[in-house]
């Protein structure tokens, strides 16, 4: 029920294999040692090292202030806190979209100085050729179609993608430039199931309907950790954010009563 696809550390080749299967993947946003320790032992098959982290750690309106520097030093974390999931990192924004030669410079500097096993990258036929790049490198790359936050200006928002033709396109141009799986982000559930129907790697939804090959959330967003933030697709799988309010207030009251520490929490 809650072990992941191998007994042994999830490979790229595992992931990929998934496809057809019967057995949808799970994956979970993390962004450190902790956070990324307890999905580890929920079972999860993998761990995306988000640049979402731009909003739900660092607190921006959106993910394109974050660095590489950044999501290298996150995904550093993350990996101490790992035995079995597969680890993918965002590649943020700027760090590939100049040239297929940036792409490989970002994704090897991050899969060197962290050793996560994979990178994402954002965008279809525009992001083939850095994709390409990375592949032919000896990179893994998971692609991002639909809705793709870091063109979030260009999009007018974060707003559902119902272009069919061009989705199509999207997710079959990289699939030939050699994804091993694909995020689909925020588009009608009836055209997910029809690009999970046309690929060969899996696909992995958010906002995308229950037809996909898998399903991904943000940590924060799952944990009801993220306030003032409930977009249609998340489902809340807890309530921590309050659960958390409610442990500090009471440790505000026994302080400021004298009810804490008591002798049991002291040195004599
Ligand atoms: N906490 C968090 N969760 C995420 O899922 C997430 C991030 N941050 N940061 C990066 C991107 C941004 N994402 C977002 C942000 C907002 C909506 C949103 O507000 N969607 C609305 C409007 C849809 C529409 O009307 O077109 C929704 O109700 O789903 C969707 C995706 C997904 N990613
Ligand atoms: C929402 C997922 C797919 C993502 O790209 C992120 O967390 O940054
Ligand atoms: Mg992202």
């Amino acid at each position: 029920m809650s072990s992941p696809l191998t007994s042994r550390p999830v490979t790229v080749p595992d992931f990929r294999a998934a496809k057809g299967q019967g057995r949808k993947l799970v994956v979970v946003t993390a962004y450190d040692y902790t956070s990324a320790y307890w999905c580890d032992a929920a079972g999860v098959d993998a761990i995306l090292v988000g640049d979402s982290l731009g909003m739900v750690v660092q607190g921006h309106s959106t993910a394109l202030p974050v660095t590489l520097g950044q999501m290298i030093y996150h995904t550093r974390c993350v990996m101490r806190g790992v035995r079995q999931a597969l680890v993918i990192a965002d590649l943020p924004f700027l760090s590939y979209q100049i040239s297929p030669a940036q792409a490989v410079r970002s994704a090897g500097k991050l899969l060197k100085s962290s050793g996560a096993q994979a990178v994402k990258l954002e965008g279809g036929v525009r992001t083939a050729p850095m994709i390409r790049a990375c592949v032919q490198a000896g990179i893994p790359v998971m692609g991002h179609v639909g809705l793709t936050p870091q063109s979030v200006h260009q999009l007018g928002g974060f707003r559902v993608q119902r272009d069919r033709d061009a989705l199509l396109a999207d997710a079959q141009a990289i699939v030939e430039a050699g994804v091993f799986a694909v995020v689909l982000e925020s588009i009608p559930a009836a055209l997910a199931a029809e690009i999970t129907a046309a690929i060969p790697v899996p696909t992995i939804g958010i906002g995308a309907g229950s037809q996909c090959d898998g399903q991904v959330l943000v940590f924060h967003d799952l944990l009801g950790l993220y306030p003032d933030f409930q977009p249609k697709f998340v489902k809340r799988y807890a309530d921590l954010g309050n659960t958390i309010k409610a442990a500090i207030e009471t440790f505000c009251h026994d302080v400021r009563s004298g009810a804490f520490p008591t002798p049991q929490h002291s040195f004599r």
